[in-house]
């Protein structure tokens, strides 16, 4: 399982190059304009020289409305700026077919620049609160636009977290169906450590985090703390190699 942490700006971003080797994905998002909030391009060309080279840096596009066109030109603004993660959250799509329309959109926008970039749909755990696509409806929706991974996080940060909304079994079928399309995928919303054992033992290919990893456990006036995310690290790797000697999920 990779681990994605999701800065805030420059300065943490330098936290997490300093725990660079605990980790595996560096998430440049701004969370004060949402869950998936989309940060200045600047920023994100910042964070791409700050942090060491062989990190790939994704970037968050917002969380975006039914407007294929606007977010095919922030996902493009994204890529040129040096992520090579797109993420792409599909907050105001109703139906599966308008999160197809936005990730075709994105997809061709972003691969057009650099073949190489990933494209992750990002749908929400608690969509039934913000009226979006059911969570189960993103691996289609990822598949049919040609996006590289399917995501999960959660909308509304008021302490709820993913398995609150969509608990491991529902999850699970997620990460099945993603993979049946030979899609990613990625789990987040509140993720602690306790749920590194469930999320090792359904085949998680990317856990994103932030809240975990700020002091105090607070996404908000926390700030990422290096000794966290390597304490996070050894968590996962801990359930990756008890789940690779066959042993039952522990908590
Ligand atoms: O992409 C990951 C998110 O930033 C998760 O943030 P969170 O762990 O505070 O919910």
């Amino acid at each position: 399982m990779l681990l994605l942490i999701s800065p805030d700006g420059v300065e943490e971003a330098l936290d997490c190059a300093k725990a660079a080797q605990h980790l595996d994905i560096v998430d440049v998002k701004k969370p004060d304009e949402g869950s998936l909030g989309a940060n200045f391009p600047w920023v994100i060309r910042e964070i791409r020289e700050a942090v060491p080279a062989d990190k790939p840096v994704s970037a968050t596009v917002g969380d975006v409305p039914y407007k294929p066109g606007t977010v095919a030109q922030a996902a493009l603004g994204a890529v040129v700026s040096g992520a090579t993660y797109i993420k792409v959250g599909l907050y105001g799509c109703t139906t599966p077919d308008q999160g197809i329309d936005v990730m075709r959109a994105v997809v061709r926008a972003v691969k057009e620049h650099n073949p190489d970039a990933l494209v992750v749909a990002s749908g929400y755990a608690d969509a039934h609160r913000i009226g979006c696509v059911n969570p189960l409806a993103v691996p289609d929706i990822a598949a049919r636009s040609g996006a590289d991974a399917a995501m999960l996080d959660t909308a509304v940060k008021d302490g709820t977290r993913l398995f609150d909304h969509v608990p491991p079994d529902v999850c699970a079928e997620f990460v099945r169906l993603a993979h049946a399309s030979g899609r990613l995928a990625a789990l987040a919303g509140s993720v602690r450590q306790d749920d590194l054992g469930e999320l090792t033992r359904i085949g998680t290919d990317i856990v994103g985090v932030r809240g975990a990893v700020c002091e105090g456990g607070d996404r908000n006036a926390g700030r990422i703390q290096p000794h966290l995310v390597a304490a996070f690290r050894a968590e996962m790797d801990r359930h990756d190699r008890e789940r690779a000697a066959g042993l039952p999920a522990a908590r």
